[in-house]
């Protein structure tokens, strides 16, 4: 596995004691049922991800999902699979590299970073155990997730906060909670869907489709719906777009009960249905191009759309590696570092306090 801190390390002679980790959702390992399976096992065996009580999912999960998902979705993974692996992994895996990079260049060259997935592989246990015996003592967890949910990232915080209940000498943690409004995403996002517009012209109408939960869990007082709805209205304003000019729309509905309205397939098929020609659709929720972007927006709704008698469809490609981007969560993650990046300095303190005692005790004798 790479590890990301640069060469030659640490001008104060110690490896970094700072680390920040990377996490996102997880995907395959590889575009089949097979790998697909016991990725989809572990991610909706997680509590915070479906909520039924274990005696009744259990039934349900491993007598009839993982008898007929693992296939249908191997196939949608292959038609989005890159020559580096899933989307989702080779986006993260690059992320990781230009943040170490970018706060390299803004001086902080003694932060290691690493990246890791809550499902599947790199596991979130294992690289914590590799940034552990980096010498990590303080570690900033960061959820790959715009908006704060339940099932996302209080649930990258349950598998740290597991992890470390095996650990004798705990690291100091902190993490990024969300940064659905923090200005430098909200930027990137505004200038993401100017640079698609420069090149193609503008749609009827935006399309910000974000990642659906439960409707249930907006009622037990989940901050997601209204995280994803503050995103959208920055982002219109940003964008200087008129109430009638971009809609907000929930994706990814999984099994039967209600999730946050309105739906994006449905929705597209009304706007289609009502004469809007072109539609340009953009997913403020995920940082990164992944299966419910490429293939549900861009291959299964655009289908959807046309089909219901829409002219244009554009899909407006995630924030994966832009520079604006990677600068904002440059930002975010010096931000969250806080007090943690005066160590370097502190520990050049130190020595040089070492060495006048040193030279002292010299002269005494
Ligand atoms: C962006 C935030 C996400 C939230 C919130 C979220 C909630 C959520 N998801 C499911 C079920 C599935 N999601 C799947 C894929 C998937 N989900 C997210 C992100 C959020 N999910 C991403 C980034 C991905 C893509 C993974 C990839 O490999 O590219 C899937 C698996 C794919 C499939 O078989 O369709 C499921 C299942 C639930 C139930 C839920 C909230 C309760
Ligand atoms: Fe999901
Ligand atoms: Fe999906």
């Amino acid at each position: 596995m790479a590890r990301y801190w640069p060469e030659p390390p640490y001008t104060h002679g110690t490896a970094p004691r700072t680390g920040v980790l990377l996490v996102n959702l997880g995907t395959p390992e590889a575009p089949t049922a097979a790998a697909v399976r016991p990725y989809l096992k572990q991610f909706l065996s997680d509590p915070r991800v479906v909520e039924i009580p274990r005696l009744a999912w259990w039934p349900i999960l491993n007598g009839i999902i993982l008898n007929t998902r693992p296939k249908k979705s191997a196939e949608k993974y292959a038609s989005i699979w890159m020559d580096g692996g899933s989307p989702l992994k080779v986006h993260t895996e690059k992320q990781a590299k230009l943040l170490a990079g970018y706060l390299g260049h803004g001086g902080i060259t003694n932060v290691h970073v690493e990246w890791a997935m809550r499902y599947g592989a790199p596991a979130v246990p294992d690289v914590l155990n590799r940034m552990k015996a980096a010498g990590c003592s303080q570690i900033l967890i960061v959820p790959l997730y715009p908006q704060y949910a339940a099932s996302t990232t209080a649930s990258v915080m349950d598998e740290v906060a597991h992890c470390l209940t095996r650990w004798r000498n705990l690291p100091e943690i902190r993490y990024v909670r969300n940064f659905h409004d923090h200005p430098g995403y909200i930027a990137a996002l505004a200038q993401s869907v100017r640079d698609h517009w420069m090149k193609h012209g503008e749609g009827d109408k935006l399309v910000m489709s974000f990642h659906g939960v439960p409707r249930r869990s907006l009622d037990l007082g989940d901050p997601y719906h209204c995280e994803c709805q503050t995103t959208a209205r920055l982002l219109a304003a940003e964008l200087d777009l008129p109430a009638e000019r971009w809609q907000l729309t929930f994706q990814s509905r999984f099994g039967k009960a209600e999730w946050l309205k309105p739906y994006t397939q449905p929705t597209l098929e009304a706007l289609a249905r009502q004469g809007t020609q072109r539609v340009d659709v953009l997913c403020p929720g995920f940082p990164s191009d992944c299966l419910e972007t490429l293939e549900e927006i861009g291959l299964e709704c655009k289908h959807a759309f046309i089909e219901s008698g829409g002219k244009t469809f554009h899909y407006i490609p995630c924030l994966n590696e832009r520079d604006d981007w990677i600068a904002a969560l440059t930002d975010i993650v010096r931000d969250h570092l806080g007090n943690w990046l005066t160590l370097p300095a502190r520990d050049a303190g130190e020595l040089a306090i070492a060495a006048l005692r040193a030279r002292a005790a010299g002269a005494e004798r």
